[in-house]
């Protein structure tokens, strides 16, 4: 396994789906300089979603192959599809990158920090039930994919209390403020967020 710099930080994102995990990541990635490894999975792209840029979509078969290969660092199969992050990703990101995100739930949370000790840090972006809900209607998710994801909300809450940072994101502009910031002061140090 590549062995990890003082500069080197892997970011998870976990927390129940529709709370803003990627939208916060993204925001606070692109002052921070972070970059995201992107998993693979064997589900549908949605309408908006596209191939190398939301996942990697594959096939079953090119994913149970990557699997017999060991290439990855944690599979887990959710709602039917399965999903996974390579480990060859992962090096090559944070050699050239140094901090690197993934938008996880909370096994893959769990994997990472097993694996990667002080140097993963979980970050867990929440919202009430009613205000992820009508998110997803905002964006428009199906009743059927709105149903799949609020029936692991519960399970993913229970998560929080284990994670290094929690946010609760209503304000987005607040909750990406409040992100940046600490991860600026306590791991990246590129004092970016005071100056403006
Ligand atoms: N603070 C916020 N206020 C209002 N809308 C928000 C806020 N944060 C995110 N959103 C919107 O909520 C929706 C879900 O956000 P996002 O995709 O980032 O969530 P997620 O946790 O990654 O879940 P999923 O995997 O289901 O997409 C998006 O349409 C996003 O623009
Ligand atoms: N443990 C892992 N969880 C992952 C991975 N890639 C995505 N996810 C999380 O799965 C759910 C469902 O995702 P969706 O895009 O189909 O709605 C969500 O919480 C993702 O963040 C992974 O490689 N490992």
């Amino acid at each position: 396994m590549y062995e990890l710099r003082d500069k080197d930080f892997i970011f998870i994102f976990t927390g129940p789906n529709g709370a803003g995990r990627k939208t916060v990541a993204q925001m606070s990635g692109e002052t921070l300089g972070m970059k995201q490894v992107i998993s693979y999975t064997t589900r549908a792209p949605r309408s908006a979603e596209f191939n190398g840029q939301d996942y990697h979509f594959v096939s079953r078969d090119v994913f149970t192959e990557a699997e017999r290969n060991n290439e990855f660092i944690e599979v887990i199969e959710i709602d039917g599809n399965r999903y996974g992050v390579k480990e060859r990703d992962v090096a090559q990101m944070i050699e050239k990158h140094g901090a690197i995100y993934l938008v996880l739930n909370r096994f893959g949370a769990e994997a990472l920090k097993k694996l990667y000790g002080n140097k993963a840090v979980r970050i867990f972006i929440y919202a009430d039930l009613k205000t992820i809900v009508k998110r997803e209607e905002d964006r428009g998710d199906t009743p059927e994919l709105i149903q799949r994801y609020t029936s692991h909300y519960d399970e993913e809450m229970a998560y929080k209390d284990q994670c290094e940072h929690i946010f609760e994101n209503l304000d987005l502009a607040h909750t990406v403020f409040d992100l940046t910031k600490t991860l600026d002061d306590n791991y990246l140090h590129r004092n970016l967020v005071d100056k403006d």
